[in-house]
């Protein structure tokens, strides 16, 4: 049911999504839970390599500006790493969604203000080319960490007024290298935050069809279960029903054969149900059926006997490595539950109520013997047992039987 609602809502998703980013509150939910793990790891692995890159400029810090070399190690080594180097672990480690993003937006204004520290740090005369790199911090925000799309335009945003502060106050950088370096920014910007959203929209629409392919098959997956529970039960009562009974009594015959275990099977008749449904009519029957079938679901035990609507007002008990005796104090357990019942019958001369008469049977399979064979016996001893007066169990002697 719950599957039902979600696979609905994405379908909704997949049907209504040509530009939108973010999904109704359930499927955004589910998409988080789904995908927080392995986001917050890849963030916090591109997070490393970045911080690695970004300190192996110091190498050009040393070659071309050395006049601001020891600033540009304080900010780098001594700034952007304990700054970012704690975020991307507690990345790692998971924290809400909002945060996650927020944090990793942090990184990319705090580089983008360092780095425009380092760069009007110094008075050599290539420095201000480094501006020409800053469109890298970009890339990396919008690009490599993939921030979601509404953080990578407020980081973008940023980043890019704080990058134009620092170009137009810095006076040795000559008005045209100015111009063309804004330009470069503001197309990188553009470029990058395109490839963002067309990465955070293709990620999304392949969760959803991914998600919706894994809900079709768990309700496949269920529904069969229902198809196949509902083919080995019986409609009226609920139990087990005789196709089921003829997969698995050859399966616990050869089980015992094996084991060299006893298997009981007790058989279980109504008396005078034909009467019953004639005085108090066939709905009533149904439900006398129902009652009877429910006791002896609950005086059977949980693992080892399998109650089983026979057919009819006949159920049987397959009771699994169950010695002689344990089975007659069964049999007389069922008996009476049914006794117990109280169910007035007025067509039960004898008693005035639905009473059940049992038949049992219990051997050890050997070779020279079939599951026929013990259900004969115990049909043999039902039979006997209705002789006997009704309302009475009867164990076959298997040893004497022919
Ligand atoms: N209400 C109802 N009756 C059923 C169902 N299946 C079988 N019966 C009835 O069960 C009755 C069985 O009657 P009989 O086989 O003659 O046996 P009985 O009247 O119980 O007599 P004894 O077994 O000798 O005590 C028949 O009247 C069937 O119609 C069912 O699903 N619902």
């Amino acid at each position: 049911m719950v599957n039902d609602v979600l696979l609905e809502a994405v379908e909704d998703e997949l049907k209504s999504r040509p530009w939108r980013l973010r999904f109704a509150d359930e499927v955004e939910a589910r998409f988080e839970e789904d995908t927080q793990q392995q986001r917050s790891r890849n963030m916090a692995v591109a997070g490393l390599i970045s911080a690695f890159i970004y300190s192996l400029f110091l190498i050009n810090d040393y070659s071309y500006r050395p006049d601001a070399f020891t600033t540009a190690l304080l900010l780098r080594a001594g700034i952007m790493l304990p700054f970012g180097l704690p975020i991307l672990w507690f990345v790692y480690r998971g924290v809400t969604p909002v945060l996650r993003e927020a944090l990793m937006a942090s990184i990319v204004i705090v580089a983008t203000v360092l780095s425009c520290l380092i760069f009007v740090a110094s008075l050599e005369p290539y420095s201000y080319l480094d501006v020409f790199s800053f469109g890298l911090i970009l890339v990396v925000g919008n690009i490599v960490y993939s921030l979601r799309f509404g953080y990578a335009c407020a980081s973008t945003a940023l980043s890019i007024l704080i990058m134009l502060v620092f170009i137009l106050v810095y006076e040795p950088m000559p008005p045209e290298a100015k111009r063309l370096a804004m330009f470069t920014i503001f197309a990188n910007a553009t470029f990058t935050l395109v490839a963002n959203y067309r990465l955070e929209h293709s990620e999304r629409t392949s969760y959803l069809h991914v998600l919706r392919e894994k809900l079709r098959a768990g309700n496949y997956f269920e529904d069969n279960q229902k198809l196949s529970q509902l083919s080995i039960t019986d409609p009226l009562t609920n139990i087990a029903n005789r196709r089921h009974f003829d997969t698995v009594f050859p399966l616990r015959w050869q089980e015992a054969l094996e084991k060299g275990n006893y298997l009981g099977l007790m058989m279980i008749d109504i008396d005078h149900f034909k009467a019953y449904n004639d005085h108090y009519g066939h709905l009533q029957g149904d439900h006398c059926l129902r009652q009877v079938a429910r006791s002896m679901q609950v005086n059977s035990r949980d693992e080892g006997d399998l109650v089983v609507r026979y057919g009819g007002e006949e159920f049987v008990v397959l009771m699994s490595n169950a010695i002689p005796e344990a089975a007659s104090l069964a049999a007389e357990r069922f008996r009476y539950s049914v006794e117990a019942l109280q169910i007035p019958h007025h067509g039960n001369p004898e008693r005035g109520i639905v009473t059940a008469s049992v038949g049992t049977a219990v051997l050890r399979p050997t070779a020279l013997l079939t599951p026929a064979d013990l259900l004969a016996y115990a049909d043999l001893a039902l039979y006997e047992a209705k002789r006997q007066g009704r309302n009475k169990i009867w164990v076959a002697s298997v040893n004497k039987m022919p």
